[in-house]
């Protein structure tokens, strides 16, 4: 089995190299192709993959074809494969908002998968949702969620609203962590911590209630309660983020990733 990522970017990096270390597949049966010359240098560096500037040299010696560029691209992409795809062939799309009708029309292949990642995958931390066509067989879809799980975790979903539902939350979810612990460190230097203290403080408090909440079969907000004292200092934090409504806020960021994502389909 081959398999070849088109886009050698954040995701298709992440997963070239989680690949590399399953099972199913060895050095020689991954290929990596990227369009910018610069990128291609670094690329022929790296020794777990084929990497390739031609589409006719790798794509019809593939069986699975990952496309991690940005949504914006898919089009000129699936122009480009097009001429050298077979039937046999699945294609795992990881693009935002690209509709499984789109990738279907826009490349000729049935075999079709859409996953959503997230970032953490990078280091083997991720959590990637995806859906298959009819067309995927039940061994196929096996291979690509063992392939999907070499950079964490998984969840197939039943239907396609869930793959933009997801990226609401864990697609672009690393982003709303990252942007509480911003806020958090910019306070902690307002109140007079040097930056390195400030990324400590953040950094072990975000880890520890990360680590807590996966150790004990709690909610989040039951952990609240346990760190609230009658009257106390989190008590006055809490109080202050209902107060501005920050509970709603979040869900509605989440909701606007979500309704984005529905958005880029309809392009
Ligand atoms: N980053 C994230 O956290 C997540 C991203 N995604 C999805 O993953 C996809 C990739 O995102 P990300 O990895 O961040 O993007 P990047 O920009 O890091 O990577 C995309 C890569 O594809 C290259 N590229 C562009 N056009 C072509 C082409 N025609 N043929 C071959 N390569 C091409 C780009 O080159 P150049 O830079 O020269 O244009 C770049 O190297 C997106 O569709 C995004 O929606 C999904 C979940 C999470
Ligand atoms: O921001 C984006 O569009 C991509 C999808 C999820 C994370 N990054």
């Amino acid at each position: 089995m081959k398999v070849l990522v088109i886009g050698a970017g954040n995701m298709g990096l992440t997963y070239a190299e989680g690949m590399s270390k399953s099972k199913r597949l060895n050095n020689e049966n991954i290929m990596v192709l990227d369009k910018s010359e610069e990128k291609l240098k670094e690329l022929h560096q790296i020794s777990y993959f084929d990497a390739f500037e031609d589409f006719k040299d790798c794509v019809p010696q593939a069986d699975i074809i990952f496309i991690a560029v940005k949504p914006y691209h898919s089009e000129s992409v699936f122009e480009e494969i097009k001429l050298f795809l077979n039937p046999k062939q699945i294609a795992v799309s990881v693009m935002a908002g690209v509709t499984i009708q789109t990738i279907q029309e826009g490349t000729g292949l049935t075999k079709v998968v859409r996953a959503m990642p997230n970032l953490p995958a990078q280091i083997g931390q991720g959590l990637t949702s995806f859906i298959a066509t009819k067309e995927v067989s039940n061994d196929e879809a096996l291979i690509v969620e063992d392939l999907l799980n070499t950079t964490g975790k998984s969840i197939q979903v039943t239907s396609e609203r869930f793959i933009d539902a997801s990226t609401g939350i864990s697609g672009s979810g690393p982003a709303y962590v990252f942007y509480f612990m911003q806020s958090m460190m910019e306070a902690a230097t307002e109140m007079g911590f040097s930056k390195e203290e400030g990324t400590l403080l953040v950094s072990q408090t975000f880890k520890g209630a990360v680590e807590l909440f996966n150790q004990y079969n709690i909610t989040p907000k039951a952990w609240m309660e346990k760190v609230a004292s009658k009257g106390g200092t989190t008590q006055a934090a809490l109080d202050s983020m209902d107060a501005n409504n920050v509970n709603k806020l979040i869900q509605e960021a989440a909701f606007a990733a979500f309704n984005r994502a529905v958005e880029l389909g309809k392009k």
